[in-house]
């Protein structure tokens, strides 16, 4: 039985805009999947999945196309639901090339699913290291990374950027541009979450400002603009010492860039009415900075705030489920049990 788990992340700035060639910087937090793997005899896969919306249920399937579980819900919902770990295990299979290996998997997370905290590239990235050491072919990193890009791209039908994924495998602050990625230098900066309680579909977001942008010239140029102020705060992250504490003027630059941030993304209609409110909060609280995080549509926001004030306010405004405060997870996808 092999065990992994991998962090989901917070966007300090650029989701979005990564899927065209812009930069991003993730950050990886201290929330993970644990993803178990254990070898079977014959080509099936058993997946317990305890966390998904539909109540957690255990199917088994034998994978490979057209082959659905054998449970009383909905194929759409099914699809959604398994799509991620359906994806790893085949990614896991052509890397050890073996395409008839079957698991037993466990899928156990305390991310919550679909709300910009990055679970998908969790569970997938922790499940291809599982099912790969499973199997005795471990990968490294970068192609654990590169991996779990190609998964997530076949379940969000070619509109997935390597930010999510290469975030979760490396943790800490990483720096996406199209295929070029690299871990960067960042202070450890006052990450505090705010949770709606719902969720937003990804595909969907992604797909509604692709639509914008190809009509629209001035969508195209929000989505350039998000580019020239990630590049303007990663000009700031370089410069600043990154194994002490973030100046207080540091963290003022980067929170103004963040409710740009916002900005932008609510003009390319991904933000929602909770989104606004807990950002909101957040300002009015006194942090430097909010912004939404992931895909929008609903989720998490997420706030810079030293203090405890942003929290505190986060947990009393009517809409927000959950106030966190988020520890930027320094270690990215890691071995529970070999
Ligand atoms: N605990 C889990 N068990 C099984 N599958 C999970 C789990 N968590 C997430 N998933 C998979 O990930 C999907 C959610 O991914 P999606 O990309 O929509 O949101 P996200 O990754 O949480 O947010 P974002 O991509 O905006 O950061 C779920 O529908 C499910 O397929
Ligand atoms: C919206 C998006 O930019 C981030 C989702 O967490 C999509 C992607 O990068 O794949
Ligand atoms: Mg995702």
């Amino acid at each position: 039985m092999t065990v992994c788990e991998a962090p989901g992340k917070v966007y300090l700035f650029g989701e979005h805009a990564v899927v065209y060639g812009e930069p991003a910087v993730p950050a990886a937090i201290e929330r993970r999947a644990t993803v178990t793997a254990e070898p079977r005899d014959d080509d099936h896969v058993r997946v317990e999945a305890e966390d998904l919306s539909l109540d957690g249920f255990t199917v088994e399937y034998s994978g490979g196309t057209g082959d659905r579980p054998d449970v009383d819900v909905p194929t759409p919902l099914v699809e959604a639901a398994m799509g991620y770990v359906d994806a790893a295990v085949e990614q896991a299979r052509a890397a050890a090339d073996a395409p008839e290996a079957g698991f037993d998997i466990t899928v156990e997370s305390d991310i919550p699913l679909g709300a910009g905290l990055g679970s998908s590239a969790a569970v997938v990235v922790a499940g291809i290291d599982a099912a790969t050491r499973a199997l005795g072919e471990p990968l490294d990193r970068r192609e654990l990374a590169d991996r779990a890009f190609r998964a997530e791209y076949d379940v969000q039908d070619g509109q997935a950027s390597r930010a999510d994924t290469f975030c979760s495998a490396m943790g800490g602050a990483v720096r996406v541009e199209g295929d070029d990625c690299e871990p960067i230098d960042a202070p450890n900066l006052p990450f505090v979450v705010g949770f709606d309680g719902g969720a937003g579909d990804t595909g969907e977001l992604v797909a509604g400002v692709r639509e914008l942008r190809a009509e629209h010239e001035f969508a195209a140029d929000t989505v350039a603009s998000i580019g020239d102020l990630v590049r303007t705060g990663e000009g700031l992250l370089a410069e600043a010492d990154a194994d002490a504490e973030p100046e207080p003027a540091l963290l003022a630059e980067l929170g103004e860039l963040m409710d740009f941030n916002h900005g932008l993304l609510a003009a390319l209609g991904v933000s929602a009415r909770s989104l606004d409110a807990m950002v909101w909060a957040a300002r009015d609280a006194g942090a430097h900075g909010a912004k939404l995080t992931g895909a929008g549509g609903g989720g998490c926001v997420v706030a810079l705030d030293e203090s405890d004030a942003s929290e505190t306010a986060l947990s009393f405004t009517q809409g927000c489920e959950e106030a966190f405060r988020a520890e930027l997870a320094t270690e990215g996808v890691r071995v529970v049990e070999p």
